[in-house]
């Protein structure tokens, strides 16, 4: 059944703070002075119109890209890891191999991220329970999304940066994302998550940060 709850697993406790971040992309200051603090079970919450720099700070989290200006100071994690380690970056690219099945494109995750919960397992949460057999190609928009996502349960990681989760999922999907998420964050996770759409995550300690228009 999907949506079924997963056994309880505890996170490592990781903190993150941000002082004074600013990112430029070409001419154009995006942001700047941004000030955020997030503890686990913490999510930050990312808004802003189109443009405003939600993907950029995602990948200055991420360490893809530098800020320019700022700091951004994990704690908890040990001082020679990576803290990239610790990561699962779901971004617009699911980076599907169409030629694997779905239980092997979770398999090559698994060995990439770290080993997890069992690959049907996470299939049924995400709702595409039963389809382990079938090559991801051949999945619609909202099931690639979904396969995404399930590579997320594959490799337990205690900080999520998600960009535009729900993107191309129905309402049912949409409940499953928000119940990811609790889940995540109840195990002592952190997550960031950029979006346009609301996300039904009542009870969660959600910190809001909403990008303007860049200049
Ligand atoms: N490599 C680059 N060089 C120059 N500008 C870039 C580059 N990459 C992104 N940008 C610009 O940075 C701005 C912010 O992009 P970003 O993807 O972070 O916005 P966003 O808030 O996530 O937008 P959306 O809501 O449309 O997803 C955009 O105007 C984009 O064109």
């Amino acid at each position: 059944m999907p949506n079924a709850h997963p056994k309880p697993l505890q996170l490592p406790p990781i903190r993150l703070a941000a002082a004074g971040l600013a990112a430029r992309r070409g001419e154009r200051l995006l942001f700047s002075g941004l000030d955020f603090t997030l503890a686990p079970g913490q999510l930050l919450l990312i808004t802003g119109p189109n443009g405003a720099g939600k993907t950029t700070l995602l990948r200055l989290v991420a360490g893809a890209l530098t800020p320019e200006d700022g700091t951004l100071v994990w704690q908890g994690i040990d001082e020679d890891a990576r803290p990239q380690a610790l990561m699962h970056l779901l971004s617009h690219r699911t980076a599907i191999k169409p030629r694997l099945t779905l239980s092997e494109d979770l398999a090559f995750w698994q060995a990439v991220n770290g080993p997890g919960p069992d690959a049907f397992e996470a299939l049924d949460r995400v709702g595409l329970g039963g389809l382990d057999w079938l090559e991801a190609g051949l999945l619609s928009a909202g099931q690639q999304r979904r396969l995404a996502l399930a590579r997320l349960i594959v490799s337990p990681r205690p900080v999520w940066l998600l960009d535009e989760p729900t993107a191309a999922l129905d309402a049912e999907g949409d409940a499953m994302v928000a119940a990811l998420l609790a889940d995540h964050l109840g195990q002592g996770g952190l997550a960031l998550c950029a979006t346009h759409l609301p996300l039904a995550l009542e009870g969660a300690d959600i910190v809001r940060l909403r990008l303007g228009a860049p200049r």
